[in-house]
């Protein structure tokens, strides 16, 4: 409940006049639900008894006097024959019939009381006819009715405002949250992103409507009849909540099993929409493979925990609902067995225990019982929503932890701006491991000076990738430090940090918007002409002006499906000119292009890495010939630097991958000289 009551407090600071217009909404709609109950006493003492309300007055006024005379005649006749009596026993008995009496008479009065304080105004507005008092009763229970109609269609809409506008409050900071905190070790997959973000929020805006709504509503609607049964006769209604405690401690059980239910459910959810994403973005795999059976088979055992964890939600929300009802009814059957006795008997007393002033009359315990199913139909209704309540307490035990959590990557307090410093990029004594244990960065030292292109080559997994992710700030490092400028980069903002560096990633990440707008990306103010101007330099204006139908209109599709693999890097390495960087880092960028897109682009890298600090990651040969030295990697370590010259003859490592490198070359050449011979 903790977490929820984040929301809740969220809500009532934020949306506090829709809140307070929505529970005085409430309370109306609780007194006028009362009200229309509390109808059958007249009906049943007045009207069905052929009688007008002055003459139900009157008559009233009658009955209180002479019973209130009855019974002081009794007193005093009892009190008489008191001092006469010699068995004790007999003399007690005398003794708890005249505290009765007196205590009857109490209630005569009081009941006198009241009938004097409302015979002005019956006198003043009620008809004097028992049909007129019909109509009149029946006229009071539709505009009643409406009334109480209105107030609720006001009060839910009120509620909807607020709640919904705090989880869209919720939605819009666990958005800004998720994007800072993916960074660093944290391991918070795609599908529980999305479950939080997608059912969660949901779940937690439906709880705080059924808080704010029914929750406040059905409560206010029970204490109207609670108060009304109370007016009539409070011991018998304590009488008939006596099992009340006991359905409160079986309710309370219940929420723990169904919020932690809940917290299954969620999770198992979230494993599923991970799975699901999983298999959309692999889709071509799966089918290329042909295991569609193998996952259908996977998703369909995960999807049955789910319906299991489902089916016991369903079961234990149910349990809250018999419950409820058990209450309910209990309520009712205690106090007409309690109440039967008093009115066929007309007795105050069961057992000796005091349970009525005076005698009950029909209208009263009818009355008295109205209001008790009053009360269940609210149970009823508190029953039905409090299995979502307790999903929304799960959900925000899930969401606001990751909202409290803090980003793994932080800003210094006191940034050093990085325009102040130079370029020159230094890697020291960096040690670095994702998991425990396992180093893949090992005490490694690199310097780049300011202008100079350095090529980073290794073997596969060696950790030039995540040079890289250290250098952007996506992880920081275990030991060590990466220097901008001679500079911790930690002590630099990542905005600012970032915003001087262009990178083209292994992985060709485009969105789903047109062409134009993912190269814009990589500066958002830049001019469409400025967006033109760096695709005519990456090559992408030729594919854009002959195999796009829409032009740079033209969308990439999910993850840039549309276009080819070597047009994505392309799209790609526009993105990155139009930042006009101070640094760049390519991470295989030319892995995918052809030959003749390759050699020209390479005439605008080497345009674009002019007078700029460059770090390139690649295996090829032609980018290599761009670098100032060549850098070899091996197992977390910095194992030989040179030219290729030098490194030919001094880096067996290199050696391989060159020589390799080139005969792929080769051959891919030969190959192509074949086709087009062809
Ligand atoms: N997010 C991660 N969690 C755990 N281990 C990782 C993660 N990313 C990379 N690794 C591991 O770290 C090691 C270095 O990976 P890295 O991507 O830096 O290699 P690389 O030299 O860029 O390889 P390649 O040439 O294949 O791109 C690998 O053994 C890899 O399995």
């Amino acid at each position: 409940m903790k977490y929820l009551l984040f929301a809740i407090r969220h809500c009532v600071s934020k949306y506090r006049w829709s809140i307070i217009g929505s529970v005085i909404c409430s309370l109306l709609v609780g007194v006028l639900w009362g009200a229309n109950i509390g109808a059958v006493y007249p009906f049943a003492e007045i009207i069905f008894d052929g009688q007008s309300l002055h003459e139900w007055a009157d008559r009233e006024t009658v009955n209180c006097n002479t019973q209130i005379a009855r019974l002081n005649t009794e007193i005093q006749e009892l009190q008489a024959k008191l001092p006469q009596e010699n068995d004790a026993e007999e003399a007690s008995l005398m003794k708890t019939r005249i505290r009765q009496a007196e205590s009857e008479i109490s209630g005569w009065q009081g009941k006198l009381n009241n009938v004097e304080k409302t015979k002005p105004y019956i006198e003043s507005y009620a008809p004097a006819s028992p049909f007129n008092t019909l109509l009149l009763l029946v006229g009071f229970l539709l505009v009643g009715t409406m009334l109480k109609g209105f107030f609720l269609s006001l009060s839910m809409m009120l509620v909807a405002r607020a709640t919904q506008l705090t989880a869209l409050d919720l939605k819009h900071e666990l958005f800004e949250k998720l994007l800072d905190i993916r960074l660093g070790k944290a391991n918070i997959s795609a599908g529980d992103s999305t479950t939080r973000m997608q059912g969660d929020v949901g779940s937690i805006g439906a709880a705080l409507e059924i808080l704010f709504g029914k929750s406040v509503r059905e409560p206010i609607k029970m204490f109207a009849c609670l108060a009304g049964a109370a007016y009539i006769n409070w011991r018998l209604l304590i009488l008939s909540l006596i099992i009340a405690p006991i359905a409160a401690f079986v309710l309370y059980r219940l929420a723990r099993t169904i919020k932690e239910l809940n917290v299954r459910s969620i999770l198992i959810n979230g494993m599923i929409t991970g799975f699901f994403l999983q298999i959309m973005e692999g889709y071509h795999v799966v089918k290329a493979y042909g295991t569609e059976d193998y996952e259908k088979q996977r998703f369909e055992a995960k999807s049955r925990q789910a319906y299991w964890e489902r089916v016991k939600i369903q079961f234990f929300n149910s349990m809250v609902r018999v419950n409820n009802e058990v209450l309910g009814l209990g309520m009712v059957c205690l106090s007409m067995i309690a109440g039967g006795y008093l009115v066929l008997n007309q007795e105050t007393h069961i057992f000796g225990i005091p349970l009525a002033d005076k005698p009950m009359e029909l209208g009263s315990i009818l009355a008295f019982y109205a209001f008790l199913i009053g009360c269940t139909d609210p149970l009823r209704k508190l029953g039905d929503v409090f299995g979502s309540i307790q999903a929304g307490i799960a959900s925000a035990e899930l969401v606001y932890p990751m909202l409290q959590a803090d980003p793994p990557i932080l800003d210094p307090v006191n940034p050093v701006p990085i325009d102040s410093v130079g370029r020159e990029i230094k890697f020291e004594n960096l040690e670095f491991c994702y998991i425990d244990n396992t180093p893949v960065l090992k005490k490694l030292n690199l310097t780049v000076r300011q202008g100079e292109t350095v090529a980073i080559v290794g073997p596969n997994g060696c950790g030039k990738s995540t040079l890289i992710n250290l250098m952007m700030r996506f992880y920081d490092p275990d030991q060590g430090s990466v220097q901008v400028g001679g500079v911790d980069i930690r002590n630099f903002t990542q905005h600012d940090l970032r915003k001087q560096i262009a990178l083209v990633t292994q992985s060709t990440v485009l969105f789903n918007e047109s062409i134009l707008e993912n190269i814009r990306y990589g500066r958002m103010e830049a001019t469409d002409e400025e967006v033109y101007q760096a695709s005519k330099l990456a090559y992408v204006d030729q594919f854009v002006q002959t195999h796009m139908s829409h032009g740079y209109d033209t969308l990439c599709g999910d993850s840039g499906k549309n276009l080819s693999g070597g047009q994505r890097q392309r799209v790609s390495i526009a993105r990155a000119l139009l930042r006009d960087p101070d640094i760049i880092i390519m991470d295989e960028a030319t892995s995918q292009i052809d030959m003749e897109s390759e050699r020209l682009i390479h005439e605008s890298l080497k345009n674009c890495i002019a007078g700029r600090t460059a770090i390139l990651i690649t295996h090829r040969a032609s980018t290599l010939q761009l670098a100032d030295r060549i850098v070899v990697m091996n197992h977390g370590e910095i194992e030989a630097t040179g030219t290729h010259e030098e490194l030919i003859e001094t880096s067996k490592t290199y050696c391989r991958l060159y020589v390799e490198d080139e005969s792929e070359a080769k051959s891919e050449e030969a190959n192509g000289e074949k086709r087009s011979a062809a």
